[in-house]
């Protein structure tokens, strides 16, 4: 089903949890709700689930207004961070229960609830532990359970808080993959709140970035790594190094060093402060006098140079700035590394300059 949030706003007491947030959610879609602590992912979701009210702003589910419907009449599914599974009750029967206890109008048969929870079971991939009781269960699969359990009603819209929150990293990563995969089998319409980029950028369809309680960002994982719309989202998505200068016309000044800018990003501006941001995988070193007058380059010296498995980082320092940047090299064999100290020039391939 399709979700129409329109002006939705919160307050607690002076906090605006959520001011006047836009967001269409189409059928089918996965999208994730991201953003540091406070930012209102929490808020927004419980707002869409019915477990709060909104001061203002509409809902839509689907062509009916939903803002003052009950989370019953909603009829959503919601998985939270700490498991809920109820613990006297077996694996199975902890999948039947929103059937269960439906009204008897709308109450399938006892054979139709068996073959759904078989069914649910076998999707999660845990067909044969429905005889077990949640203590019997590890932390992934407890969370895989009350996803069934969630799905076990046909859910107008999938609310997932954080559901992998409480578990280890590697765990996570399998279950979130999982996710995905179990979303293709579904087509689920889902809302998924995390704090952690890595987990949205991997999941979802189309990610949302929230800050203090608005939308600074909506669009597909893509879209939020390579043209962050502002220097917030650039900065909370992936590793990034900042370096301030202003802005002169189509440069980017730094040192006296010139870089082109093919357009700044945030307010149009023609001149004023602005800061620069490069990833450290889009920097690169380059044999004096190789870069041609329109690369851009600037000069830096190694500070310190920090060896993983998987690549080196060096740490540069560009001329003035106190500022460090990042730089990533793959850890080849014949990888040329400088040495400690020695001066480079570095190239940024790509970049973004946002306006202060
Ligand atoms: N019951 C409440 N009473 C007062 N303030 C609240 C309440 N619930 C949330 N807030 C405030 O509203 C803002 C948004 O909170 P929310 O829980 O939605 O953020 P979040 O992005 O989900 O954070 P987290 O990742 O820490 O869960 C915060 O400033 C929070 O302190």
């Amino acid at each position: 089903m399709n979700l129409a949030i329109q002006g939705i706003s919160k307050r607690y007491a002076d906090v605006a949890a959520l001011d006047a947030v836009d967001l269409d959610i189409a059928s089918g879609e996965l999208v994730a709700l991201l953003g540091p602590s406070g930012s209102g992912k929490t808020t927004l979701l419980r707002v869409v689930a019915g477990l709060l009210h909104p001061d203002s702003g509409r809902l839509l589910f689907g062509d009916t207004d939903a803002t003052r419907l009950s989370l019953r009449e909603r009829n959503v599914g919601f998985v939270f961070q700490h498991y809920a599974l109820f613990k006297h009750m077996t694996v199975a029967e902890n999948i039947a229960f929103g059937l269960r206890s439906r009204p008897r109008a709308r109450r399938p048969d006892k054979a139709t609830i068996a073959r759904r929870v078989e069914e649910l079971l076998g999707l999660i991939q845990l067909p044969e532990l429905g005889g077990r009781y949640p203590e019997q269960l590890s932390g992934g699969q407890k969370q895989r359970v009350a996803l069934a359990r969630a799905l076990a009603i046909d859910p107008s819209v999938l609310l997932l808080d954080e559901p992998f929150g409480a578990l280890d990293a590697k765990v996570r990563v399998e279950l979130r993959r999982w996710l995905r995969q179990l979303h293709e089998q579904t087509g689920q319409t889902t809302v998924f709140v995390t704090h952690d980029q890595e987990e949205a950028l991997e999941l979802a369809d189309r990610v949302v970035v929230l800050k203090d309680g608005r939308i600074e960002q909506v669009g597909t994982p893509h879209e939020i790594y390579r043209a962050p719309a502002s220097a917030y989202v650039f900065d909370f998505i992936g590793r990034a190094n900042a370096l301030d200068g202003h802005i002169d016309g189509d440069r980017f000044v730094l040192d006296g060093h010139r870089l082109p800018v093919a357009a700044t990003h945030g307010d149009a501006v023609a001149t004023g402060p602005a800061r620069l941001f490069v990833r450290p995988h889009d920097l690169a070193l380059v044999a004096d006098g190789s870069a041609n007058d329109s690369d851009a380059c600037l000069p830096a010296w190694v500070v310190a140079i920090h060896r993983r498995a998987d690549r080196i980082t060096l740490d540069l320092q560009v001329h003035e700035q106190a500022r460090m940047l990042e730089l990533d090299l793959i850890a080849a064999p014949d990888a040329h590394v400088p040495a400690l100290g020695a001066a480079v020039t570095v190239q940024l391939l790509r970049y973004r300059v946002y306006p202060d």
